[in-house]
C-alpha cells in the first residue's frame, strides 16, 4: 500500500444549486506528481481548490465529503485555514506576484507565519527558495527590484519560490504553464521534476504531453466525475474507460 499524503472521499461541490463535482474519491501519494486532466469545465480546478480549502472564499460554493492531509480532516472547523494553506500551497494559472520587490515576494509567507527569527534566517529562506525554484542566478543581484518586472516565466518561478518559502508539504498547480512560452514551460517542467523529491505535487493541465512528461499518475475527470486514476503511461496507452480513450485520442474536449 503506497504512502498516502492526501485523500479525498465522496467530495461533492455545489455552486449554488449546481453540483460541479459528484463524489470524488482519490488518494494522492507522498512525493508523487499527480496530473488532473479532462475537458474544459469538468471540475479539475474546483477539485484542486478543495485540497486547500480555496473554495471557502468563493461565494455560494459548498464542499461536502472528506479531504484529509496525513489522515487529518482538512475541513475540521478547529483547524486554522491559513495553516492548511501553508502546508498545501498553490501556484495559479497566471503568475501573480505581489506588487513588491522580489525579496519581499518570497519572504512574505515566512514573515507572516513567524518562521524566521532574524534577517539572516530570512535571507537564507529567500535564497534557498529562489534556488529551489531555479531563479536565484537570474535575480540574486536585483532582489530589491519589483517582482512584476520579471518575464512571465520568471514571475511564475517567483510564485513557486513564494509557495516553497513556507515549507509546504503539498504544492497545487493550476495550469501553471498556460500563460508561458515553450521555453519558460520547459523550465517549469524541469523544475517540477526537481521539486517532486521534496514535495507532493498535484497539477491541473490541459496539455496531455505535459501530463505525460511530468506526472507519475494521472486522474481523468469528465463532467464532474473522476472517471479513472492510474499510472500516467497506462492512462495514455491503455485506459480502462472509453471516455478516457476518447479524450486522449482527441475525440472530444
Ligand atoms: N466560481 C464559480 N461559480 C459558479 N460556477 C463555477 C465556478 N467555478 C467553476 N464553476 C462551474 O463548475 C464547473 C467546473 O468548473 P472548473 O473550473 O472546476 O472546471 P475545469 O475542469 O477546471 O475547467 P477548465 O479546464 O476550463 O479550467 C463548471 O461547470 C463551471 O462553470
Amino acid at each position: 500500500m503506497a504512502d498516502v499524503k492526501m485523500s479525498a472521499r465522496q467530495v461533492r461541490v455545489h455552486y449554488g444549486d449546481n453540483e460541479a463535482l459528484h463524489g470524488i474519491d482519490v488518494d494522492i501519494r507522498r512525493n508523487e506528481v499527480l496530473a488532473l486532466i479532462g475537458p474544459s469545465g469538468c471540475g479539475k480546478s474546483t477539485f484542486l481548490r478543495c485540497l486547500n480549502r480555496m473554495n471557502d472564499s468563493i461565494e455560494g460554493c459548498r464542499v461536502s465529503g472528506s479531504v484529509t492531509l496525513d489522515g487529518v480532516d482538512v475541513y475540521d472547523p478547529a483547524l486554522d485555514v491559513v495553516q492548511i494553506r501553508a502546508r498545501v500551497g498553490m501556484v495559479f494559472q497566471k503568475p501573480n506576484p505581489f506588487p513588491k520587490s522580489i525579496y519581499d515576494n518570497v519572504c512574505y509567507g515566512p514573515r507572516i507565519h513567524g518562521l524566521t527569527r532574524n534577517r539572516t534566517e530570512l535571507d537564507e529562506v529567500v535564497e534557498t527558495s529562489l534556488r529551489r525554484a531555479g531563479l536565484w542566478e537570474e535575480v540574486k543581484d536585483r532582489l530589491a527590484a519589483p517582482g512584476t518586472g520579471l518575464s512571465g516565466g520568471q514571475q511564475q518561478r517567483l510564485c513557486i519560490a513564494r509557495a516553497i518559502a513556507v515549507s509546504p508539504e503539498v504544492i497545487l498547480m493550476d495550469e501553471p504553464c498556460s500563460a508561458l512560452d515553450p521555453i519558460a514551460t520547459a523550465h517549469i517542467e524541469e523544475l517540477i521534476d526537481e521539486l517532486r523529491r521534496n514535495y507532493t505535487i498535484v497539477i491541473v493541465t490541459h496539455n496531455m504531453q505535459q501530463a505525460a512528461r511530468v506526472s507519475r499518475r494521472t486522474a481523468f475527470f469528465h463532467l464532474g466525475n473522476l472517471v479513472e486514476t492510474g499510472d500516467t503511461e497506462t492512462i495514455f496507452t491503455n485506459p480502462g474507460d472509453q471516455r478516457t480513450q476518447d479524450y486522449i485520442t482527441g475525440r472530444f474536449g
